[in-house]
């Protein structure tokens, strides 16, 4: 299971690699990294489990993160009320967004990363509905179109398969600036 130690942090090199594609059928070992990857956002979700041990929680979370240089990511993003299904939840393999919206949205409260220690204030504006393409652990294809909080998240994951980091995206000189087209969410 990892925990935060295993969390590689900004300034690694490794962040900002451009991650390798997994062949397929995976490997024992990227079934495990798959595996283990998802269990950080079950565990970091679960408010006892996540004081516990002590995690920060995510709803995200990409294989460099842990410094594997793979194109492998877990998303987990929660049902508004805990006892639905979540709204979007797998391990995204070799993942590429294939169309993005010309309207962009952006996280109200700015966005948080597991591998970003300190707050970086500021709207990191993305794609507000992408149609993704990715493989599961299965070896399944699948072809999606994802809007608000899961498009985010999947966007900002995807990034750290490319070596990008939320706050590349934050306008320096006015980092809450908004064109009048870019919707909020969350
Ligand atoms: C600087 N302001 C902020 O961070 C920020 C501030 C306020 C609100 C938001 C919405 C912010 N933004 C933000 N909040 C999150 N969480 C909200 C809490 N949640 C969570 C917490 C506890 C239990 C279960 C869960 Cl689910 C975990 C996820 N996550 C991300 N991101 C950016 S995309 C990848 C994703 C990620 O997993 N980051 C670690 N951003
Ligand atoms: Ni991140």
């Amino acid at each position: 299971m990892f925990l935060m130690k295993d969390i590689v942090r900004d300034g690694d090199p490794v962040l900002r690699q451009q991650a390798q594609k997994v062949t397929f059928p995976l490997s024992d070992e990227d079934r495990q990294l798959a595996h283990d990857l998802m269990e950080y956002l079950e565990v970091s979700q679960d408010p006892e489990l996540c004081e516990k041990y002590g995690l920060r929680a995510g709803v995200g979370l990409a294989a460099p993160q842990v410094g594997a240089s793979k194109m492998m990511a877990s998303v987990m993003v929660p049902a508004e009320d805990e006892n639905e299904e979540p709204v979007f939840k797998d391990v995204i393999i070799n993942p590429v967004i294939v169309s993005n919206s010309v309207q962009r949205g952006a996280l109200t409260e700015g966005e948080g990363c597991l591998s970003v220690d300190q707050d970086v204030p500021g709207y990191v504006p993305r794609s507000a509905r992408i149609t993704l393409e990715y493989t599961d652990v299965d070896g399944n294809s699948h072809h999606i179109r994802l809007k608000n909080y899961p498009a985010i998240v999947c966007q900002h994951e995807i990034d750290h398969l490319h070596g990008v980091l939320f706050y590349d995206h934050i306008d320096k000189e006015n980092p809450f600036s908004k064109s009048d087209d870019e919707i909020f969410i969350y």
